[in-house]
C-alpha cells in the first residue's frame, strides 16, 4: 500500500481515471505580470511590480536567482533551449547554472543538490532527464519520484512543456492512472509516487532495464526512514545493475539525519549545499498572530478572509479532520474555500488542485500533503493554522512535541516563488505553540513579526507593505 506525504497509507483505489498533467505552467512562467488581470486593490497592484523585482534579482550576484551564464552556455540541446524559451525563461537561476553542467557531463555522475524553495530545481532535473533520453528507443529511461500525486503531476507538466519540441513520451506512475491490464509501458520518462512505481515495476508493467537516470525530488522527504524511505529504496533496488544509473537528489532541505543516507543512496555525488542560515528565501515576510484559544484561531482565520482572497492562499493544518472541519464551517458561513488532503480520492484531488491552480478557488485548506514542491505563483499568503510538528507518536509527552522545521520551510515556500513576494502567518494560541514558534525562529534565524489579531486595519497595512 502506498504511504503518502502526510505519512498515512492511502485508501483503497477508487475507480480508474486517466490523469492528465495539470495546466502547463507556460503562461504563468513568463512574468508575474500575466498572472493578474484585474488590479482592484493596492495589494494586487503590488504583484504587478514583481516582474521588475525578478529582473533585478537575477542581476544581483547574491540572489539565488542570479547566474553569470546564459542557457546557451549550459550545453543543452537546441530543442530543449526552444522549450525553455517557450516557457518564458530568459536566464538560468543559480542552481540551474551550477547544477546543469555537472548533471550533463559524461560519464554521468550522481548529484545531491540543494537550493531554496522556488528557485528552479525542477528545471535542472527535468532538463537532465530530457537530455539523457534516446528518443529512438521506446522504453523507460528516466524515472522521477515525488512525495505526492500533486507534485508528480506538476513535474510532468514541466517535462511536457520543456520537452515540447522533442518527441518525448511520458507516463505516470500514480494511483488510478494506468488502466488494469496495461502490460508494457513504452514511454521514455516516468514520473510518479514511490508505492505505485514499486508496484508497476514489480508487476513488470514498467520495464526498468534501460533506465539510466533516477531522480528524487524532495529527496530528504523521499529518503526519510520514518516515511517514504523504505519504498524509495525498493524502487532503487529494482533498477538495473548492468549499467550505471545516474542518481539525482534535489531538495530545499537536507536535515543531518538524512544526509548520511543520501550519501549512501547517491554515492560519490557532486554536491551543492546551502548553509543553515541560507535555507529560507528572504522575500517571504513572516508574521504571527497571538490567538486566545484553539477556537479563537477559527475566528481569526475567518476575520482574515478578505485578505486571503486578495491573491491566493494556502492554509495548513496538522490533521485531515481539522482541514475538513474548518472548510465545512467556513463554507456553511458563506465563504468560498476548498480542502485537499490524502483521504480524498485521486480524481477529487486532481480536480481540487487543478481548480486552485487555475484560480477558480482562492483559498485552499490542506495538510502537509502539498507542503512541498507545489508551485502556484499567485499564492501570496500561507497560513500555518497549526504549526508543523514532528510525529507526535514519537513523543511520550505531548507538551514536548517539537516543531518540524523542514516542513515549516517548505510550507512557507509555497509563496514567494522565484523571487516574488509573499507572506506567512503563524497562529499560536498557548505556551506550547508559542515555544514551538520560538524554536522555528531560532532554527531558521529569521525574525517572525507579531500582528495583533484585533487590529485588522494595521494588519492589512502591514501586509501591503510586505508585498510592496
Ligand atoms: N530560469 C528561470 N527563469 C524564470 N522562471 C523560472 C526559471 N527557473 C524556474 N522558474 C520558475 O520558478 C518557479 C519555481 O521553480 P521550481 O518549482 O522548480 O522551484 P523549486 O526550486 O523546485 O522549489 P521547491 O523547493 O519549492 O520545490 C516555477 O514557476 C518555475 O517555472
Amino acid at each position: 500500500m502506498e504511504k503518502d506525504a502526510e505519512g498515512f497509507y492511502a485508501p483503497a483505489p477508487a475507480e480508474a481515471s486517466s490523469s492528465t498533467p495539470p495546466p502547463p505552467p507556460a503562461a504563468e512562467l513568463t512574468t508575474a505580470k500575466t498572472e493578474v488581470t484585474e488590479a482592484t486593490t493596492d495589494l494586487i497592484k503590488s504583484t504587478f511590480d514583481v516582474s521588475v523585482t525578478l529582473a533585478d534579482q537575477q542581476a544581483n550576484p547574491t540572489s539565488p536567482l542570479h547566474s553569470v551564464k546564459t542557457f546557451e552556455e549550459l550545453g543543452l540541446h537546441q530543442d530543449l533551449l526552444k522549450g525553455i524559451y517557450d516557457m518564458g525563461f530568459s536566464k538560468p537561476s543559480k542552481i540551474q547554472e551550477r547544477a546543469l553542467p555537472l548533471l550533463l557531463a559524461n560519464p554521468p555522475q550522481n548529484m545531491i543538490g540543494q537550493s531554496q524553495s522556488g528557485t528552479g530545481k525542477t528545471a535542472a532535473f527535468v532538463l537532465t532527464m530530457l537530455s539523457r533520453v534516446d528518443f529512438s528507443l521506446n522504453k523507460p529511461q528516466a524515472i522521477c519520484l515525488a512525495p505526492s500525486r500533486e507534485l508528480a503531476r506538476q513535474i510532468m507538466s514541466v517535462v511536457v512543456a520543456m520537452g515540447k519540441f522533442t518527441p518525448v513520451q511520458t507516463e505516470y506512475a500514480i494511483k488510478d492512472n494506468l488502466p488494469r491490464g496495461t502490460t508494457n509501458v513504452t514511454a521514455h520518462i516516468i514520473v510518479g509516487t514511490p508505492g505505485t512505481m514499486t508496484d508497476l515495476i514489480r508487476r513488470k508493467v514498467i520495464d526498468v532495464s534501460e533506465v539510466k537516470v533516477f531522480v528524487l525530488d524532495e529527496a530528504d522527504n523521499m529518503l526519510d526512514q520514518d516515511g517514504l524511505g523504505e519504498q524509495t529504496l525498493r524502487v532503487k533496488n529494482m533498477l538495473p545493475r548492468s549499467h550505471p544509473v545516474q542518481i539525482i537528489l534535489f531538495s530545499a532541505t537536507f536535515p543531518d539525519n538524512v544526509r548520511n543516507f543520501a550519501n549512501k543512496f547517491a554515492p560519490n555525488a557532486n554536491k551543492i549545499e546551502l548553509k543553515r542560515n541560507e535555507l529560507s528565501v528572504t522575500n517571504i515576510r513572516q508574521f504571527y498572530m497571538d490567538c486566545k484559544s484553539e477556537e479563537h484561531k477559527y475566528d481569526v482565520l475567518v476575520s482574515l478572509y478578505h485578505l486571503l482572497v486578495i491573491g491566493q492562499s494556502i492554509i495548513f493544518c496538522q490533521h485531515r479532520h481539522t482541514a475538513d472541519r474548518i472548510s465545512q464551517r467556513m463554507t456553511a458561513e458563506g465563504h468560498k474555500v476548498a480542502s485537499l488532503h490524502g483521504a480524498k480520492d485521486a480524481q477529487e484531488r486532481d480536480t481540487i488542485i487543478d481548480r486552485f491552480r487555475e484560480g477558480k478557488e482562492k483559498v485552499l485548506i490542506t495538510t502537509n500533503v502539498i507542503a512541498r514542491g507545489i508551485d502556484i505563483l499567485q499564492v501570496n499568503m500561507v497560513v500555518n493554522y497549526d504549526l508543523p510538528l514532528l510525529n507526535e507518536r514519537d513523543h511520550g509527552n505531548r507538551n514536548d512535541v517539537r516543531p518540524d522545521i523542514e516542513t515549516y520551510i517548505h510550507r512557507i515556500g509555497r509563496t514567494g516563488r522565484f523571487g516574488r513576494k509573499g507572506i506567512s502567518v503563524n497562529f499560536v494560541h498557548d505556551k506550547r505553540t508559542w515555544s514551538q514558534m520560538e524554536q522555528i525562529e531560532q532554527a531558521t534565524g529569521k525574525h517572525i513579526v507579531r500582528i495583533q489579531t484585533t487590529d485588522l486595519d494595521t494588519m492589512e497595512e502591514q501586509m501591503k507593505k510586505a508585498l510592496k
